[in-house]
């Protein structure tokens, strides 16, 4: 066993959380509030790989001085559509702004991960793609799904893993990377850190 087979999950993310928990290895989570303002022109790759690492670093930073060793683990989930990027909805409006535009048509989701050992820095940056192809949708449909509350805390303004299921036609690629953490992509990561999954 790994000195450092210890997961420190750098997000606050119920769905992160959660899946993480199904790894069934040891993991604590801690959290460090980041800026994710982004000031120059980035690729989709680029911003979730750049804010995944931002979470990351800023826990790498935090425990330092706490005798806490890990592996930390960040990540990020934008929703791409035409090149215009859809992170978590400003209020209800915003919402279904966002939904107007992603229905009845295919958009891409990214997730960015990040792995640092608290012990060397040694740092993996990984991110993934999924194509998400959503049904066509009445504004009133979207607009009694925006009041449910659950589009208010999810990039791109819905959730396939709950009630946002109904609304998804099909995907091509990682389910777990849309909900916002690919664990095939994270236990390939962890395998570079010496931890096996299974
Ligand atoms: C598209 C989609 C996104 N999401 C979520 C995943 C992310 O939690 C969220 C995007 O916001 P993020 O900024 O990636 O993450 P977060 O603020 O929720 O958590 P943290 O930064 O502390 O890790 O959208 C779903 O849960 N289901 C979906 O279908």
């Amino acid at each position: 066993m790994l000195k450092n087979s210890q997961l420190i999950l750098a997000s606050s993310s119920p769905r992160r959380q959660q899946l993480i928990r199904s790894l069934n290895l040891p993991y604590t989570i801690c959290v460090n509030d980041v800026d994710e303002t982004l000031t120059e022109k980035l690729t989709p790759v680029e911003i979730v790989e750049v804010l995944s690492t931002k979470k990351a670093a800023a826990v790498f930073e935090k425990i330092q001085s706490k005798n806490k060793h890990g592996i930390i683990i960040g990540a990020d989930t934008i929703v791409v559509k035409d090149e215009q990027i859809f992170g978590k909805p400003k209020d209800k409006n915003d919402a279904i702004s966002m939904l107007l535009q992603l229905q009845g048509t295919k958009h891409e989701v990214y997730s960015g991960i990040t792995c640092i050992d608290s012990d060397s820095g040694k740092r993996i940056v990984e991110s993934q793609k999924t194509i998400v192809h959503m049904k066509s949708l009445q504004i009133e449909q979207i607009e009694r799904y925006v009041n449910t509350g659950e589009p208010m805390d999810k990039a791109g303004a819905y959730a396939i893993q709950g009630l946002g299921a109904t609304i998804v036609d099909s995907i091509e690629g990682s389910y777990f990377n849309v909900v916002g953490l690919s664990l095939s992509l994270l236990s390939d990561m962890l395998g570079e850190f010496g931890i096996e999954v299974i």
